[in-house]
């Protein structure tokens, strides 16, 4: 008998497979109300308020699954849970109209003032002149993040007759025309909208996305709304924006601290809150619900789970050969992802040498989960990483070269984009390591480790010494430097790499600098 500790609220419905399978049974329980059996648990399932600690891992030790009956896996340690062997599966698109509902139910809310006249009028007033709101149609909306609520915001603002702005970096241009939206830049967004919404995960290229510096780009009277993640905007900035003025208003269904005891955002009227209720319809709560409670029964039954966001499912001994070529093609997947900043189109992987006998499937995958990994909100990995690219509209290949090199074994991966492609190819020697020896056609060698930036540049004196002297003036210590070049005053690029990550200022201010076409910072 396998047995389930349901710790959050969760649809009773959704839970029927579970419910009425023989061999599994289920107790619906706060974590602290069975403390002392919770060793005895095969499967947790929650939503975002049970918090997963490696703490509590450790006390769970028959655990092999964790479900998450929702997007967000915020909560929920992966990485401890991976190590412990234990499955996360989550249910990614069941609350997505809900979701995006209750964005727009939060949109008309903020701009007609209905919170705000609702209390009025229940405190015996009859104030009509107060409540004057704003129209919709006509109206700019800015979407910051075109994903699964993204798009069903988009579709909804325009039977609403706004006009719509999307940065979303990662957006083909197919997909921004078949929704009839804008395609544009994010300071273009910032500054031509009327109200912002953002649906992005909460990553760190997006933490406090909405800072002082990009609020101050925004129209003046502007309305923001964040029914993603707390911390996309910088709550300290909207503070002092809406105490100017300048922010005409803001609606929030989360925040970086919940429940927001202790925040000044709740001190404006012209802010409009609720407590997380993004997915709180009886919809979404039964589509993730049931989503999840047949992931769980398949997995008891020995068949494949498909929202599995962390374990691969290979031998011990398969995985012991392939791994020098999982975690390099994982790197290459994030130094791709960091070097190309725009749409791509496809992806493809070629394999020449040793590892052509290898079970390279796998290692695609790890290069496309690192690829992937900074760009959706929910975990990307070996799993679920193809299925993701398609979702993306990423077109994904994998060929075997026979053509013979100086290497006994390469990965090669050409990403292309809507406007560039980028190249790039590793290679792992034993007892040497691995290596990045070519990117865009540039012969190199470096370690791909650590905290690097990938110039690019025009081959002249000096240059190399400008970009020594800049970083050492603010007491920047280059580890190690790397140049590659393909003719003598052509093109030319650098790898520099160094002990701690790099300011962002910094590398604006190096590629302000003479004779420098482009700098990429990249952490591995
Ligand atoms: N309030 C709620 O109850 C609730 C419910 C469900 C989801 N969510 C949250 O909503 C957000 C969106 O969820 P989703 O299911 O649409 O995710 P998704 O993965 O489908 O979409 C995220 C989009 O953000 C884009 N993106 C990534 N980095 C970006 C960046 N730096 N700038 C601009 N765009 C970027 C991606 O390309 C992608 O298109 C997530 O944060 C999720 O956790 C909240
Ligand atoms: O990530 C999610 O799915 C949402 O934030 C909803 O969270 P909830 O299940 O706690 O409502």
């Amino acid at each position: 008998m396998f047995q389930i500790l349901v710790a959050d609220s969760i649809s009773e419905e959704g839970l029927a497979p579970l419910i009425s399978n023989e061999s599994i049974r289920v107790i619906q329980n706060k974590v602290s109300e069975v403390e002392d059996i919770l060793h005895e648990f095969d499967a947790l399932l929650v939503r975002s308020a049970t918090i997963v600690t490696e703490e509590l891992l450790s006390k769970m030790k028959n655990l092999q699954i964790i479900a998450r009956a929702g997007v967000g896996v915020d909560n929920i340690d992966v990485t401890a849970a991976t190590k412990q062997g234990v499955v996360v599966i989550n249910a990614p698109d069941g609350n997505t109209l809900s979701t995006a509902e209750h964005t727009f139910a939060m949109m008309t809310s903020l701009v007609r003032h209905i919170p705000q006249a609702n209390i009025s009028v229940k405190s015996r007033n009859w104030n009509r002149t107060s409540f004057v709101g704003t129209e919709l149609a006509g109206k700019c909306l800015g979407i910051i993040g075109l994903g699964r609520i993204g798009t069903e915001i988009a579709k909804r603002a325009k039977a609403f007759s706004m006009t719509v702005q999307v940065y979303d970096p990662f957006l083909t241009h197919s997909k921004a025309e078949d929704l009839g939206v804008i395609s544009t830049s994010l300071d273009d967004v910032l500054s031509l909208s009327d109200i912002i919404t953002v649906h992005t995960p909460l990553t760190k290229e997006t933490k406090d996305l909405l800072s002082y510096d990009n609020l101050a780009k925004t129209k003046k009277g502007v309305y923001v709304i964040n029914c993603a993640r707390g911390g996309i905007i910088d709550e300290q900035a909207l503070v002092t924006y809406l105490e100017n003025g300048h922010v005409a208003g803001a609606a929030l269904d989360v925040f970086e601290v919940e429940p927001p005891l202790d925040n000044r955002l709740l001190e404006f009227e012209q802010v409009i809150v609720t407590p997380h209720l993004g997915a709180s319809t009886k919809e979404a709560q039964l589509n993730v619900a049931s989503q999840v409670a047949k992931e769980i029964v398949h997995f008891f039954e020995g068949k494949p789970v498909t929202s599995s966001i962390n374990l691969p499912t290979l031998s011990r001994e398969v995985f012991e050969k392939i791994q020098p070529y999982y975690e390099l093609a994982n790197k290459m997947g994030l130094i791709l992802s960091q070097c190309m900043k725009e749409a791509v189109k496809e992806v493809n992987i070629t394999y020449a040498g040793l590892v052509t006998e290898l079970e390279t499937t796998f290692i695609s995958k790890s290069l496309l989960s690192g690829f992937l990994k900074s760009r959706v909100a929910s975990t990307v990995n070996e799993v679920n990483a193809a299925l993701i690219a398609k979702e993306r509209g990423i077109t994904f290949g994998e060929s075997y070269s026979s053509s013979t090199s100086s290497f006994s074994n390469s990965i090669t991966v050409k990403v292309i984009g809507e406007k560039n492609s980028f190249t790039i190819q590793g290679i792992y020697v034993a007892d040497y390591g691995t290596r990045i020896v070519m990117l865009n056609g540039f012969k190199i060698d470096f370690n791909p480790s650590g905290h690097l930036l990938y110039i690019q540049h025009t081959d002249r004196p000096g240059v190399i010494g400008r970009v020594g002297k800049l970083l050492g003036d603010i007491e920047v210590n280059i580890a190690t430097m790397q140049v590659g070049r393909k003719e003598i005053g052509g093109e030319a690029i650098m790898i520099l790499s160094f002990d701690a990550p790099l300011q962002d200022d910094t590398v604006k201010t190096l590629q302000k600098s003479q004779d420098i076409v482009s700098v990429r910072k990249i952490d591995l």
